[in-house]
């Protein structure tokens, strides 16, 4: 049994890995909403309240849910070496310079060693400067700073555990994120495929971290064993889903042969292709109507070496594509907020298009997308809502909240 198994969209979840928003997201400020990605402060005993439901809800419907922070506290039990090591690769990359305050921090830092999961849960809500100041009379600088000053940033995105990596197969995408502060969330990953017991040495890296172009799993879905589809949007370049495919096909263990290249709009409201565009059921898929029309998609599939891919450029609607490649006489696409257009483009913004199935035709929606949820309904799919009133302040819905590591095969 592989720790990781994906091979679809819509296959039965058995296994889930989700983020509880912690306190990461009290360190949200108006001033730095903008450069965290965030577009309000979301209330954090109620954001909590609203998860709890999405997991609980998940459970009852057989899936197993696992914990990013639980997952990397696991982790850091192996031993001191690995705990160190990541304490310091977690300073380095927070840009944490001089020698004295690396040292400081990691000071700082190991008096939670005794509790893994603290650890792990103070290394994703950040540092101040306060936090740290034992003496204050160090030097000028320490007695003219500010005590409230960030040091190391939060990481308020962590509960869209779906972008910092994507499953794909057997393996993963260990993504570089396209901003500097999600870049370092993809550290966990790392530290979760490299060294815990579950994972460790049984999941291969079909992208990783280090590459120097940006690619995140909201742009990744997995359409069938043979095909994935990628967006090429804000947050994916050309370049790395071109490397993403040269790695699949040289592996010898992956089953796909085409990665489908799906340009979408550069914008904030379309920043992944998963949130125009998501699969429901076999042949059924929830879609934002502003990106349909003809829309440019790129066949990539194996060329004559490894380092080498053909790529096919075709121009055509979005259903077309999708009937070819998943084997189908047609598919039928629900618009989010159907045809009204303040409906439709409110509802996207609040994710309405952006749900999570959890078997054919059974799928985990925001309850405050209405209208959306009703045409699904009219589809005859089977519509678990869950509360979002703050959740949604994140920009991301169910499907960008969770990161299905096992789907039974269909
Ligand atoms: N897969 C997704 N659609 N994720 C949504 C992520 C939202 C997050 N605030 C960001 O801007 O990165």
């Amino acid at each position: 049994m592989y720790p990781i198994n994906v091979k679809s969209e819509i296959g039965p979840l058995k296994k889930v890995m989700l983020h509880r928003p912690g306190r990461e997201i009290e360190k949200l400020t108006p001033d730095t909403l903008r450069h965290l990605l965030f577009d309000d402060i979301p209330y954090l005993r109620i954001a909590q309240e609203e998860h709890d439901a999405f997991a609980d809800l998940l459970r009852s419907h057989g899936v197993g849910v696992v914990y990013l922070e639980q997952l990397m506290a696991e982790v850091l039990e192996q031993s001191d070496e690995i705990r160190d090591q990541f304490l310091m690769q977690w300073i380095h990359e927070a840009a944490i310079s001089t020698e004295r305050w690396q040292q400081r921090i990691y000071e700082h830092m190991l008096q939670y060693a005794d509790n893994p999961l603290e650890l792990v849960e103070k290394t994703m809500e950040g540092l101040i400067l306060g936090d740290v100041f034992f003496n204050q009379n160090e030097s000028l600088v320490d007695m003219k700073s500010d005590s409230s000053k960030v040091l190391i940033d939060p990481m308020p995105n962590l509960y869209f555990t779906r972008d910092p990596f994507a499953s794909i197969g057997n393996g993963v995408s260990l993504n570089r994120m396209y901003s500097i502060t999600r870049g370092r969330e993809t550290i966990y990953g790392e530290y979760i495929f490299r060294y815990h017991p579950d994972f460790a040495g049984k999941v291969k890296l079909y992208y990783d971290r280090y590459y120097p172009f940006n690619i995140e799993g909201g742009d990744i879905l997995n359409l069938n064993e043979h095909v994935i589809a990628v967006g090429i949007s804000q947050r994916t370049r050309a370049e790395a889903i071109e490397q993403l495919a040269q790695n699949i096909f040289a592996a010898p263990e992956a089953e796909i042969n085409t990665v489908l290249a799906f340009d979408i709009p550069d914008s904030r409201a379309f920043m992944h292709l998963d949130t125009v565009f998501t699969q429901i059921d076999r042949d059924k898929f929830s879609i934002h109507p502003g990106i349909l029309g003809p829309l440019v998609v790129y066949e990539i599939t194996p060329g004559d070496s490894a380092d080498h891919v053909k790529v096919k450029r075709t121009e055509t609607s979005l259903d077309v594509v999708l009937a070819k490649h998943l084997g189908l006489d047609r598919v039928t696409l629900i618009a989010c907020g159907g045809q009204d257009r303040i409906a439709s483009e409110r509802e996207q913004w609040n994710d309405g298009s952006n749900t999570l199935c959890i078997a054919p035709g059974v799928v985990v929606v925001y309850q405050r997308n209405e209208v959306t949820n009703e045409l699904m309904r009219e589809q005859g799919i089977t519509v678990l809502e869950i509360p979002s009133a703050e959740l949604s302040r994140g920009r991301g819905g169910p499907r960008c909240m969770s990161m299905p590591l096992v789907r039974e095969e269909l």
